[in-house]
């Protein structure tokens, strides 16, 4: 069999990536800190996922291990040495702290095997291998720098499946949607791209990627930040309050203007993208937390992420982005007490004062017309 490394056991990586490895053929390694999770997946070498919707179905996923990479890194370098695929989906944030062992094991392959290897970060974010290669890069020995860049590729991402929070009896068990897209920068793949089942290789990235950021992770975060401002708790009742509907039917009408424009999709074909996005936060049958979408809004509220990025791509382009104004300053109410970035952000509120806390989390100009829109929303709610 094939191997692959994936980084993260979690929701996508049991629930999404390791499957469709699997379904490709390929043996698959799940590399995680959780030391009980990888001793389950270990004694069981199988899990279950469950796709729910109208038509629910259980799909039995074998071949897999595990390796916790915090107690057994030296185990993570030999597989490193003879994987023919590498993945991961563990958190935009926690790229930096899994690349010294990646640049530990690369180093060690490249003096063992001359085959080329694409290590793809499967992650909510844009360029998230490049990002991920930049820290790799910083963790190369000196001597290992030429043989990586030449064999191993870092083809960036886009990967749109929502599983939420898993409450399971069963702790292997991943419930998710039966949505799935998952498409990759063949440009920058290494040798040739591995085929695996629903994985598209496309040469204009950007435009899937910020069409997924700017449709699903903005609408869904839009919702998510309204709805906790009216005590709304999971993703279904929020689709069933009308304002809250509306306002994020405002947003894509905003971020839909600019990807058309920027990008050349078919309006038509774009207004349906939307519409499935839309009916994939009404399934009923999946319990979704309002807290989990909305969750991490410091990055959120980043000038790349999908709230600022495209409200400064609008004002660029001299439009007006309101309702994305207003949702960025719905985010900034977002004060869960359960995430540690929202708590950052209250107290730089509480602290510098909201004008300072804008400028500081979104970069967005002072002098610019955005700002002062965000400002005033924010401060309005
Ligand atoms: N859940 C979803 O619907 C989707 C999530 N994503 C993205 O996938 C990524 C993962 O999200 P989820 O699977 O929901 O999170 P998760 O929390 O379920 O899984 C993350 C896993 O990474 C592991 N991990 C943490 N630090 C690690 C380290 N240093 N080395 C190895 N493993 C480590 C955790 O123990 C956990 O098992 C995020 O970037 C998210 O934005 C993308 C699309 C959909
Ligand atoms: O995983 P993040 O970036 O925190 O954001 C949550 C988002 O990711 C998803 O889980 C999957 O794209 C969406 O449900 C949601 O918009």
């Amino acid at each position: 069999m094939k191997k692959a490394i994936h980084f993260g056991a979690g929701n996508i990586g049991r629930g999404f990536i390791g499957e469709l490895l699997v379904r490709s053929g390929y043996e698959v390694t799940f590399v995680d800190v959780n030391a009980e999770l990888v001793d389950l997946i270990n004694e069981r070498r199988a899990y279950d996922i469950k796709i729910v919707g109208d038509k629910p179905e259980i799909i039995h996923v074998e071949h897999v291990r595990a390796i916790n990479s915090a107690a057994h890194p030296e185990e993570l370098t030999k597989a490193i040495c003879e994987a023919d695929i590498i993945t991961t989906a563990i958190g935009p944030n926690i790229l930096k702290f899994i690349a010294p062992n990646l640049a530990a094991g690369l180093a060690e392959r490249v003096k063992v095997n001359q085959q080329p290897l694409n290590v793809i970060a499967c992650e909510n974010m844009v360029g998230g291998s490049t990002v991920l290669k930049g820290f790799v890069e910083e963790n190369l020995p000196e001597e290992a720098k030429e043989a990586v860049a030449h064999y191993i590729g870092f083809p960036d991402a886009a990967v749109d499946r929502i599983v939420p929070l898993q409450k399971n009896d069963d702790p292997l068990l991943v419930q998710v949607e039966p949505y799935a897209e998952w498409d990759a920068n063949v440009t920058q793949a290494k040798g040739e791209p591995p085929q695996i089942e629903g994985l598209t290789w496309v040469e204009n990235l950007e435009a899937y990627i910020e069409r997924k950021l700017f449709t699903v992770n903005t609408g869904h975060a839009s919702i998510a930040y309204l709805a906790y401002r009216k005590g709304i708790k999971d993703i279904y009742s929020a689709m069933q309050d009308k304002n809250i509907v509306d306002m994020a039917r405002k947003v894509w009408q905003e971020t839909g203007d600019l990807l058309v424009r920027k990008f050349g999709f078919d309006p038509k074909k774009h207004e349906e993208y939307v519409k499935t996005t839309e009916n994939r936060f009404r399934n009923p049958h999946l319990s979704d937390e309002v807290t989990r979408v909305a969750r991490g809004p410091k990055r959120k509220l980043g000038a790349k992420d999908r709230l600022v990025s495209p409200a400064t791509q609008l004002l660029a382009q001299g439009q007006k982005p309101s309702a994305l104004a207003t949702v960025i300053g719905a985010a900034f109410h977002f004060d869960y007490d359960g995430d540690k970035e929202a708590q950052e952000v209250q107290g730089a509120i509480q602290e510098k004062g909201l004008h300072k806390a804008i400028l500081n989390y979104t970069q967005i100009p002072e002098e610019s017309e955005l700002f002062r829109m965000v400002e005033n929303k924010t401060a309005g709610f």
